[in-house]
């Protein structure tokens, strides 16, 4: 019996689009909730929301009962968090700042078993191989892993080519808010400047046959990416979702004017 299929991977290799939201509210009551909403994939974030390995998992397990696929960004490329996250049964990874191809070289490692990397071998203590009721695990995991490198910043702009050419990536994702301030434009995501250099590495990522993937608040700023070419990309999240919703709610039944931007920059 093999590693479950990751249903995320497989389309992206058959190029269907994937729609997604991030989810930061560090709940598994909230995540239920919202996968429930049909999106393609839901991003657990544990570098801006606080997230740790037992709380990721906790949304993982809740998600996971729903037709969303659960994606968790780590908050750092760090080979002992890929080993704890990926034996809790995670199969798709959002690894953040990526900036240089050894760099890409040792998060590949770090999800593969020996020979082909360094992926501590605990699969019969963990959720991944149903505690070791999955009898192949362990020579059939690494084909379901999907990892996702983030580049956004300058330095990751130019090793993109490498990074994106690496056998174990499946695709990059710009960060554009992140990327915007190290070009100088900090909560200008939407800049000119930024948006040429977004382009620019859509068009150099699949160049190199990987998935493209992005995330913004704004739905003008979403139909331009994935008229970019933006493979998987994120719309909206959990906490900015309900600021808005219940924000807008008590004003209307005051009869106050709005406070909610109708456009939001997803500048921070
Ligand atoms: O740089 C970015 O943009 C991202 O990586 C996405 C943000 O981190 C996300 O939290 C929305 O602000």
């Amino acid at each position: 019996m093999p590693a479950p299929k990751n249903p995320f991977k497989a389309a992206l290799r058959e190029n269907r689009f994937q729609l997604g939201l991030w989810v930061a509210l560090a709940s598994p009551y909230a995540a239920e909730v919202v996968s429930g909403s049909g999106y393609d994939w839901l991003l657990i974030d544990g570098e801006h929301a606080p997230n740790d390995i037992p709380l990721l998992s906790a949304q993982f397990r809740a998600v996971s009962a729903s037709a969303s696929h659960p994606m968790v960004r780590l908050p750092v490329g760090d080979t002992v968090l890929i080993k704890q996250i990926l034996d809790t049964g995670m199969q798709t990874l959002l690894i953040p700042m990526v900036e240089s191809l050894a760099q890409a070289q040792q998060l590949v490692r770090a999800t593969r078993y020996p020979p082909h990397g360094i992926r501590g071998v605990g699969a019969a203590l963990g959720r991944a191989s149903e505690f070791g009721r999955i009898g192949d695990y362990l020579q059939t995991a690494g084909d379901e892993i999907c990892l996702i490198l983030q580049i956004e910043s300058r330095a990751g702009l130019a090793a993109i080519d490498e990074i994106a050419a690496l056998d174990g990536v499946d695709g990059l994702f710009i960060g554009p808010s992140d990327l915007a301030a190290d070009m100088g434009y900090l909560g200008k995501p939407g800049h000119p400047e930024v948006r040429a250099a977004i382009a620019d590495a859509f068009e150099r990522i699949k160049k190199a046959g990987k998935a493209r993937g992005i995330m913004t608040l704004d739905l003008e700023q979403a139909r331009d990416y994935r008229e970019m070419g933006a493979d998987f990309m994120a719309i909206g999240t959990d906490v900015t979702s309900l600021v808005r919703a219940t924000t807008a709610l008590r004003q209307e039944f005051l009869g106050e004017a709005t406070s909610v931007p109708k456009k939001q920059e997803s500048g921070y």
